[in-house]
């Protein structure tokens, strides 16, 4: 048991660190186009499934809250969490849909759309970038190897192994850059 403890601890800080080498350019990319739609008035809207819906959650509380300084709350939503309109749509539509409605309703032009999705062709998360990409929105993706979220987004944050919960810390990892980096451009005096 101590070996598989130690054998998943490398696994992970090793994906970690070839997520990083490979990402790095992308992550600013990613917090200077998500800086700048926050100044505009735009705001950030995240989603996906499983342990991605709570990376979505996880990270829109960190701008609407509070990250690792004071400031004023920064706008964005999870799509993740109403659990009304996430089952008028998958009851009455389908649930390919759930997060590209919610695009649609709440999207505009500039907002940032973040889909997290291990496989990269989740077909919600899939929808919704192209729902995002009909209103004008910016688009970002998480995925694992690639798939058709990555083929598709402005820029695609990409982790190459194929097991999933080595991916998905990743990603919180990379969320978490995010979320500094943001803050060091938007509130310079705080660093
Ligand atoms: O957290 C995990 C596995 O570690 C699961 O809940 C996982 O997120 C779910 O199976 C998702 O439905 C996978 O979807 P995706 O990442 O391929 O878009
Ligand atoms: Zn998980």
């Amino acid at each position: 048991m101590i070996n598989i403890i130690n054998d998943t601890l490398q696994a992970s800080i090793e994906t970690k660190k070839s997520a990083i080498a490979e990402n790095g350019e992308r992550l600013v990319n990613a917090a200077t186009l998500m800086a700048e739609s926050l100044t505009a008035g735009g705001k950030i809207l995240l989603f996906g499934n499983g342990g991605s819906a709570a990376d979505a959650q996880h990270i829109a509380a960190e701008f609407v809250n509070r990250f690792q300084t004071e400031r004023v709350p920064l706008a964005s939503i999870a799509l993740t969490t109403d659990s009304s309109i996430l089952t008028s749509i998958g009851n009455d539509y389908s649930f390919e849909e759930i997060f590209s409605k919610q695009i649609t309703a709440l999207g505009q032009i500039n907002d940032v759309a973040i889909g997290i999705s291990t496989s990269g062709n989740s077909p919600n998360v899939v929808k919704a970038l192209e729902a995002a990409e009909k209103e004008g929105m910016h688009t970002i993706a998480f995925t694992g190897k690639g798939g058709r979220a990555a083929d598709m987004a402005d820029i695609a944050l990409t982790v190459p192994v194929g097991v999933t919960a080595r991916i998905q810390e990743s990603h919180i990892l990379m969320g978490h850059i995010l979320c500094d980096l943001v803050d060091r451009i938007l509130f310079p005096e705080n660093f």
